[in-house]
């Protein structure tokens, strides 16, 4: 896998470090591993791991190197196995993640991975949203997230972490249709959407889509509201 990789970053055109290389090529071991006793991801092939967890991550690197100045804090919310945030964190070590997910199982992965892999720069996090926020209330430079839920759902829970003139950068497959139903949240939660990046993955040149959405001002600490309302009621 080390060469589909390698072949799948170039085809990108990003670059990541000899270092960063061998740790995701770890990673992908671990994972494989742990997904034959524990499911964590529905993705089971070889390159369909490589292609659609890690260089779909790799696709949110591209576009968000021009923000990185370093020392910056990132969050990825309902990270699941880690996607995009361990990937990101393991090509940023100069940016420090906190990986979120609801779920035990998924955080007791994440921990054995960054401990296997020494990563300094992550935290991992075993809580939802909407309780975490209490005390990390805009505090992160970066915010991501991956197929969690709508945007107008994903907004609520990540734009109240991020500082003002913090980015979201989520990931879609499409974002016409849920970009129109969240004019709203983007409102109530002083954020605008900037543009969008249109991607392919480099084999199978599926679309993906990455937004840039801007956070213009302090939010209301309502935001993000508790008892699952967020998804039960989107703003
Ligand atoms: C479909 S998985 C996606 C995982 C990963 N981001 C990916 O793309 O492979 C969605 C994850 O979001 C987590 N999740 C959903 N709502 C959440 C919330 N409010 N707070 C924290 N985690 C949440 C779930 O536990 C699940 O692991």
């Amino acid at each position: 896998m080390r060469e589909y990789l390698i072949k799948g970053i170039e085809k990108i055109g990003v670059d990541i470090s000899k270092e960063s290389i061998e740790k995701l090529l770890k990673y992908f071991q671990i994972l494989k591993e742990y997904n034959s006793h524990t499911n964590l991801t529905a993705i089971r092939d070889d390159k369909g791991i490589i292609e659609k967890h890690f260089l779909d991550s790799l696709l949110v690197q591209k576009n968000i190197l021009k923000y990185i100045k370093g020392n910056e804090k990132a969050i990825d919310i309902g990270t699941g196995a880690g996607f995009p945030g361990m990937v990101l964190a393991i090509v940023n070590t100069n940016i420090q993640f906190t990986l979120l997910d609801s779920v035990g199982k998924k955080t007791k992965f994440l921990e054995i991975t960054k401990k296997e892999l020494s990563l300094e720069n992550v935290e991992i996090i075993n809580d939802r949203a909407e309780n975490y926020i209490n005390g990390n209330r805009e505090k992160y430079d970066f915010g991501f997230c991956r197929g969690v839920s709508k945007l107008n759902v994903i907004l609520e829970y990540e734009i109240p972490f991020l500082k003002v003139n913090g980015r979201f950068f989520p990931q879609k497959l499409e974002y016409e249709e849920e970009l129109k139903e969240a004019e709203n949240a983007l409102k109530v939660l002083n954020s605008e959407y900037i543009e969008v990046y249109n991607e392919k993955l480099p084999y199978s040149n599926d679309k993906r889509v990455i937004l840039n959405i801007l956070k213009k001002s302090k939010n209301d600490e309502k935001y993000p509201r508790k008892n699952g309302r967020p998804l039960k009621k989107p703003l």
